[in-house]
């Protein structure tokens, strides 16, 4: 079963290669939508998560806390995320992939939930989205 949540941050980031505008500094209203797989928890009376993959909030909070707050609002991306070597939607939805299967996957709140893609919207009108053999391709060095 898949469960998704959305995210936003604020950022500043440049894209050094870039031919254009782009190569600037300069900042988006980024859209982020995480896309989760995992087991859904039998009703039961001890289980608060009964029915869920994983309750939407702890999800929120969890992401709000280690990710978002941590790596990516109100920065610099360049300077902020560990290892990426550059700020695209691109690579930003592939490192994100790869900080879920490092950090999020197994926590014990989680059960056995899994990053299936993540979609990064740069503006309202562009975004890229990468899977876990994405992630796995690009070989951050985290
Ligand atoms: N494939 C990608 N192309 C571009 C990316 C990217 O991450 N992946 N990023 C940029 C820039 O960061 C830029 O800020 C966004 O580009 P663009 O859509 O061209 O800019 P605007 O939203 O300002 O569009 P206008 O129509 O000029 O207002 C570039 N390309
Ligand atoms: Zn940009």
């Amino acid at each position: 079963m898949k469960i998704a949540r959305m995210f936003k941050f604020e950022s500043a980031h440049r894209l050094p290669y870039h031919d254009g505008k782009c190569h600037r500094l300069h900042g988006h209203s980024y859209r982020l939508e995480m896309i989760f797989s995992g087991t859904v928890r039998q009703p039961d009376e001890k289980d608060p998560q009964s029915g869920f993959v994983a309750d939407f909030g702890i999800v929120n909070d969890l992401v709000k806390e280690q990710l978002i707050d941590r790596y990516l609002d109100h920065r610099d991306l360049n300077a902020s995320v560990p290892g990426i070597p550059y700020t695209s939607a691109e690579y930003l939805s592939a490192w994100i992939v790869g900080w879920c299967m490092r950090e999020l996957e197994g926590h014990p709140q989680l059960g056995d939930l899994k990053i299936e893609r993540v979609r990064v919207w740069e503006t309202i009108n562009a975004w890229a989205e990468a899977d876990r053999q994405d992630a796995e391709g690009m070989n951050f060095h985290v």
